[in-house]
């Protein structure tokens, strides 16, 4: 799947990051992507819902027994370690494997990567089966790349996103990966490249399995434009933070602005991404 650009040369910088935010959303409303959520318990709902009123078209399969035949015809793969056992590492060892073996983007997700022995080595496995996209928080990102367990908040950050910049690079580097850090300002890097998505709003930390669900949009979007993933990454981090900004205006604390943020992203049109995008180079 590729989406048609609206790049116009000569146009500042910002402008044309807001077309292309624009451009995958549209695209990945119209093409209505399929992406297949090897996820935790806590986040299925909160995710399939994200994806749905993006426009894409979410399947939580899980089960070993049919990955060979469902994989391969997914348009991408979201693999998200929140509620890590070890029943459940193979399958998602083996849809990992069946993704890139058939040209589909996937994305990881290494939630409190750095909380055990267990779940780092987990993460580092997955990291070896070259993952599309990684995105997590600063925590994550700073444990998945030194390759060390680390003094822990369990799922939630003891960092900044901007804590991460050079972890983020550094395992970019190593890995081959998109690496994104979500925060105030969500970074995104190629190991050399770094980006701003500075969209969003304080109270969707207090929303559980926010960043979970950004992480099945990033997979959505690469899946729309697979040569230009650091592109895709930043504008679905993008588009999901003004969803967050828009919903924040109807919300009067996380329950709500849980269901304004899912009518948000449903009801963004073209004049709203043009106007709140802002993403902006770092480097
Ligand atoms: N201080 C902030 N201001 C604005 N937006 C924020 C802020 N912190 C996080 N966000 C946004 O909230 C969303 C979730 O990011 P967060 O870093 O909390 O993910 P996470 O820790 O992986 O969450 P979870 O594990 O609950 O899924 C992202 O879209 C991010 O841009
Ligand atoms: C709260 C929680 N625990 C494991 S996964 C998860 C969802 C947010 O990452
Ligand atoms: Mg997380």
């Amino acid at each position: 799947m590729e989406s048609e650009s609206n790049y116009k040369e000569g146009e500042p910088e910002a402008t044309m990051w807001s077309q292309k935010a624009w451009a995958l959303l549209s695209t990945v409303r119209s093409q209505s992507p399929l992406i297949q959520c090897i996820t935790n318990f806590v986040s299925m709902d909160l995710m399939a819902n994200t994806l749905l009123s993006a426009g894409a078209s979410p399947a939580m399969l899980h089960t070993l027994e049919e990955l060979p035949e469902f994989t391969p015809q997914v348009h991408a793969l979201c693999v998200n370690v929140g509620t890590l056992s070890a029943g459940w590492l193979p399958a998602m060892k083996l849809a990992a494997e069946l993704a890139h073996k058939s040209g589909k983007p996937w994305v990881l997700d290494p939630v409190a990567a750095g909380a055990s022995s267990f779940r780092l080595k987990a993460c580092l496995e997955l990291v070896e089966l070259k993952p599309t996209v990684i995105r997590g928080n600063g925590s994550e990102i700073i444990a998945l790349a030194k390759a060390s367990v680390e003094p822990t908040k369990g799922v939630d950050s003891s960092h900044e996103s901007t804590d991460a910049v050079e972890s983020a690079k550094s395992l970019a580097q190593a890995s081959g990966a998109i690496v994104a850090v979500s925060g105030a300002v969500d970074i995104v890097t190629d190991g050399k490249k770094v980006v701003g998505a500075h969209n969003g709003v304080a109270m969707m930390t207090k929303i559980t399995a926010t960043g979970c669900s950004v992480t099945a949009l990033i997979a959505a979007f690469v899946s729309v434009d697979q040569s230009h993933v650091l592109e895709a990454t930043a504008s679905a981090l993008s588009v999901f933070g003004i969803a967050g900004e828009m919903g924040m205006k109807m919300a009067n604390g996380p329950a709500s602005l849980r269901m304004h943020l899912i009518d948000s992203l449903y009801g963004i049109d073209e004049a709203c991404v043009l106007s709140h995008a802002k993403i902006t180079s770092l480097s």
